[in-house]
């Protein structure tokens, strides 16, 4: 099911009610948009930040030298660069991404860094994985579920190409614990956000709509609720920055 809204037939694209079927067209928009100017307006929107969720995301993630990994919703690439790192010459990362644009980014950046071989980059929407069944040891995606209309069709493929006893990792935006540090928090989505977006990538709109979608994401215990009824084993969840963004993580049986 993509995200409920009160209309139906509907769902949502940051804080507006769009038609289902429109929603994947405007997400490509945004990134369409966003992609040449994505890594730098992701230091300057956290201020860094991301790199050691990022790194820490990676780092904690259950993978072995030689194994196969689909990061998906890879984007530029950042999380496919570490995970590299951690399976080694003999490993093998598939980076997918339903926008060409920001793949494109992603295999330039690679490549300017000498990350040439091991990599495969694959045009894809996450809702429908154009990969065989029980086909990687561990699937990761950051920072993307969101942006996916139907997130529990994108849950239900992340399982089915995984082997068994693999891992699926979400890294992403979440609720923040801390009601002390709301305030700020929104002041900075709304406000810092929108204005950084104009004044680095000349598009306030693209960075509203992230802002925006990141509320309407489902919170902490509602994902693991909704990877549990996915058929993963042993979900949990650890928050990181006062539940900025939060890892999930789920298994296959
Ligand atoms: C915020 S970026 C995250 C990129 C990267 N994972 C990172 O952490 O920097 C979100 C990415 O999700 C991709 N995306 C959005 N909807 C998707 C879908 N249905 N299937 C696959 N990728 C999708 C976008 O094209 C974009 O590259």
């Amino acid at each position: 099911m993509s995200e409920s809204t009160d209309k139906p037939g509907t769902t949502h694209f940051g804080f507006r009610d769009v038609p289902v079927a429109d929603k994947q067209k405007l997400v490509g928009e945004v990134f369409s948009s966003v992609a040449g100017k994505y890594d730098l307006m992701n230091d300057a929107m956290s201020l860094g930040i991301h790199r050691v969720w990022k790194r820490y995301f990676v780092a904690t993630a259950q993978v072995r030298r030689g194994d196969r990994v689909l990061d998906l919703a890879g984007g530029t690439g950042d999380i496919a660069a570490l995970l590299k790192e951690r399976v080694g010459e003999a490993g093998e990362l598939v980076l997918g991404d339903i926008n060409g644009e920001m793949l494109r980014v992603g295999r330039d950046r690679m490549t300017d860094r000498g990350n040439v071989r091991g990599f495969e980059y694959v045009q894809c929407n996450a809702e429908s994985l154009p990969f065989p069944d029980a086909s990687f040891d561990l699937v990761t995606i950051a920072f993307g579920l969101r942006n996916v209309t139907d997130k529990d069709a994108g849950l239900r493929e992340m399982l089915r190409v995984l082997k068994p006893g693999g891992q699926a990792r979400v890294l992403e935006f979440s609720e923040v614990t801390a009601d002390w540090f709301k305030p700020i928090y929104d002041f900075h989505s709304f406000k810092v956000l929108p204005a950084l977006g104009k004044l680095f990538a000349g598009d306030s709109g693209s960075y509203q709509y992230l802002a925006e979608s990141i509320r309407k994401h489902p919170p902490q215990a509602e994902l693991k609720a909704m990877m549990e009824a996915a058929g993963f084993v042993r979900c949990d969840y650890k928050n990181l920055s006062a539940g900025i963004v939060a890892i999930h993580t789920g298994y296959k049986a």
